[in-house]
């Protein structure tokens, strides 16, 4: 019977599987190794006593960056244990009257930051989703509450009258007209009749375009921080039209807005009213539908019986418009999801990367959403995801038959409207009074519903009380990308986003809601390990200083920290810095990326590690002693071409704030300094054997890190690094030093 076959299919690679936990175990054996070599040369050390306190101190030092490194890859090993990859077959799912009806949620902040024409291609995709229009429902948040995204959404309003018929009539799947007018757009091309019609489209197309720009080029406010709330309402007048809601939530400076998770609540409040569909589908403004199937597609799960009773939300992977093939940042973030626009295939793609800077013990493998799917499923990352209300709101738990009002305001906030909506019984007409500041969003910190405003990664953090909670998720990466959005290709935007994740994770990590304390008697061990990962990564900042520095110095003294070739547990060092870069490398070639991205990864990783890592964990540390205040600047999605051009040709543009590159240029360096030294040593005392190790840690960071030597010393032209940075820099490596050489010789 065609009703009793499976919306879906979940599948276990088990090759894949058996690979992973061989390279665990073994791993782990030699870790084991590591840590006795560790213990008992330290305690011969303290035995004998004729070392000096200093070299003490760094040989603890050393160890204990090994065994938090050891600690972070521990961790990791969670994804690598059950990963699954997911199937569906939209074409089983019930008739369209069926169907439960959408809200899409579309947040926007800062019409500069991101161009109101690229925000309203977002806008335009979601309204040509392939769903029935009625059940459609789409949401634009202002953050900025700027007159300019207003009149460009009443412009995208009158051109999607046009292109939306249009997408249907022809099944055009690029329904971002911007990527479908600059791509070869797909759609029905031999008839003469398509041809025309396009070609007028792309007239109504170009004439939008120059009227979204000519409001921004005519408006005297482009930002205002200080204002009501204000709604705008365009109702369908066509069948193709589904609804379009523009909500900008009142602003005052002396309130706090909670930057997207407030925006998202306030959408989440002002729909309850209007349409107050069970699903939601949230959406960054930069990021694009890119297959209107993918509603259909979350809804192969959320309408199956089997796995919707505990279901919150299906997560599609972000993908990006903008990534060269040499893509030097990273900015795919390629370990989260696996960007494969080389190889798109149902098989599973092991995206992992091994975050480390110094290359013998850490291998901290990251293979991020399919692991979490094989266990409750893979983080919230934002947008791209299919969500529901109740997970959201927890209805069926809170509205009991018996619960009363005042029991009801403290869960979800005072405005009777909000709570009669969550009974889906009464509509009403006073939605702009959700949208104010001064009713109940205030409070929602201490409310239990909504996205959660504790950490600036609201989407990590809500995420994650949901799958305490006992909700789970499911990832599904289909073959065509879903969305498409654009990634940040400027490193110094790159690093200040990465610094505020960082700040956010490290918010969550030193809280009571860790997730190594606040997790394990509410979700599995494993699902666990996975929070507790991304929550403590970044504390990977203080292992990467400390071996990118200590060894170091003590190589310059010839003073060995690390057994000499003839040991056998040398062979463990060379062990773990083998199988962890090979394991890296297998799973870059297999997402089909080649030797290159393992190289780029590792770089990106070695520079983000000592700055944002830091600094955003610095940050985390300073908002919990009330010393700094979260925020949240939007990333500029609005295309440089001068840097856009370096970026496509592989080259770095250091172009970014100096306390992100002096660190960077700093250490590198400190270890071209002490590999000559060392290499001066070696020749002159005929004995590599006992720093050899140390040699290669430097060699190594030297080798990853070219790009940077090569801004400092060769490159003339405006990407190159500035050269009061690389004085500066020279000076605090000869500084670092000195004072090392001082304290080792005393
Ligand atoms: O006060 C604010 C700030 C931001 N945004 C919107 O939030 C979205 C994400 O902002 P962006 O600057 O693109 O930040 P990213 O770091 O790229 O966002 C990633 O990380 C965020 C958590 O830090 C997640 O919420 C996002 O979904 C995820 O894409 C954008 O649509 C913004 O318009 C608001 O609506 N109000
Ligand atoms: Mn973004």
């Amino acid at each position: 019977m065609e009703d009793s076959l499976p919306l879906n299919l979940c599948q276990v690679k088990k090759s894949s599987l058996v690979i992973n936990r061989l390279y665990t175990s073994l791993h782990s054996i030699a870790l084991l190794a590591l840590i006795f070599y560790r213990t008992s040369t330290l305690l011969e050390i303290t035995k004998t006593g004729n070392k000096s306190m200093p070299f003490v101190l760094f040989y603890v030092l050393v160890f204990a960056s090994e065994l938090m490194l050891s600690f972070i890859w521990l961790l990791n090993q969670a994804y690598l244990w059950r990963p699954v990859y997911r199937t569906v077959f939209p074409e089983r799912l019930p008739e369209d009257d069926k169907l439960p009806a959408i809200d899409v949620f579309i947040c926007t902040a800062d019409p500069t930051r991101e161009p109101s024409v690229q925000v309203m291609n977002t806008v335009i995709s979601a309204m040509a989703l392939d769903y029935p229009a009625n059940k459609l429902h789409v949401y634009l948040s202002d953050d900025g509450g700027s007159p300019v995204t207003l009149g460009a959404m009443r412009e995208a309003w009158n051109f999607a009258r046009f292109w939306l018929p249009f997408c249907r009539k022809y099944g055009i799947k690029t329904s971002s007209p911007e990527a479908y007018f600059s791509v070869a757009g797909d759609g029905n091309v031999s008839s003469k009749e398509f041809t025309a019609e396009k070609e007028k489209i792309k007239e109504e197309y170009d004439v939008f375009k120059e009227r979204v720009n000519k409001i921004k080029e005519n408006a005297t406010t482009i930002i205002s921080k200080n204002h009501p709330s204000i709604i705008e309402v365009g109702e369908p007048d066509k069948a193709e039209m589904p609804l379009l809601v523009y909500v900008s939530r009142e602003k005052r400076p002396s309130h706090p807005h909670n930057f997207k998770a407030g925006a998202l609540n306030v959408l989440l409040r002002v729909s309850g009213l209007l349409s107050n569909s069970p699903h939601i589908l949230a959406l960054d403004c930069d990021m694009y539908c890119n297959d209107p199937a993918s509603a259909r597609q979350a809804m192969c799960f959320h309408l199956d019986s089997e796995i919707s009773p505990k279901l919150a939300f299906v997560q599609f992977p972000h993908n990006f418009h903008n990534i060269s093939d040499n893509d030097i940042y990273d900015s795919q973030l390629r370990t989260f999801f696996t960007l494969l626009l080389v190889n798109h295939s149902f098989k599973l793609r092991f995206n992992s990367s091994i975050n480390q800077l110094i290359p013998l013990f850490n291998g901290m493998i990251q293979n991020q959403w399919y692991g979490m799917d094989g266990i409750t499923g893979p983080i919230n990352c934002g947008t791209c995801f299919y969500i529901t209300r109740e997970a959201l709101c927890e209805t069926s738990g809170s509205i009991q038959e018996d619960t009363n009002v005042g029991q009801l305001r403290k869960i979800f906030g005072p405005s009777n409207e909000f709570i009669k909506s969550l009974n889906r019984k009464i509509k009403s007409n006073i939605i702009k009074d959700e949208a104010r500041c001064s009713s109940a969003l205030l409070q929602e910190s201490q409310l239990q519903v909504g996205f959660r405003y504790f950490s600036v990664v609201e989407d990590y953090f809500t995420g994650f009380l949901l799958h305490c909670k006992g909700w789970n998720s499911v990832y599904y990466n289909p073959q065509r990308p879903p969305f498409l959005g654009t990634a940040s290709t400027n490193l110094g935007e790159m690093l200040v986003q990465n610094t505020r994740w960082t700040a956010g994770l490290i918010e969550v990590a030193i809280s009571k809601y860790s997730p190594i304390i606040y997790g394990p008697s509410r979700m599995p061990i494993l699902a666990c390990m996975c929070y507790a990962q991304l929550a403590y990564y970044p504390f990977g900042f203080i292992p990467s200083w400390c071996l990118s520095i200590i060894p170091q110095l003590c190589l310059v003294q010839g003073i060995p920290l690390y057994p000499e070739i003839s040991n056998p547990f040398f062979m463990v060092f060379v062990y773990l810095f083998l199988s962890s870069n090979l394991k890296h490398i297998q799973e870059a070639l297999s997402a089909g990326h080649s030797i290159r991205t393992w190289m780029h990864e590792q770089r990106m990783w070695m520079i983000k590690s000592v700055t944002c890592y830091f600094y955003g964990s610095l940050n985390a540390i300073m908002e919990k002693i009330g010393m700094r205040e979260a925020s949240f600047l939007p990333t500029d999605k609005a295309e440089d071409e001068g840097r856009t051009k370096l970026y496509k040709s592989g080259m770095f543009d250091f172009r970014a704030p100096g306390m992100f590159i002096i660190p960077m240029c700093t250490l590198v360096i400190l270890n071209i300094v002490s590999l000559l030294i060392g290499a001066v040593k070696i020749i002159h005392t005929r004995n590599y054997g006992e720093i050899f190790i140390q040699a290669f840690i430097s060699f190594f960071i030297i080798v990853v890190q070219y790009p940077v030597i090569e801004g400092i010393f060769f490159r003339k032209d405006y990407g190159r690094i500035p050269k009061p940075a690389s004085l500066l820099s020279t000076m605090l490596a000869g500084i670092i030093l000195s004072l090392g050489s001082l304290v080792l010789i005393y």
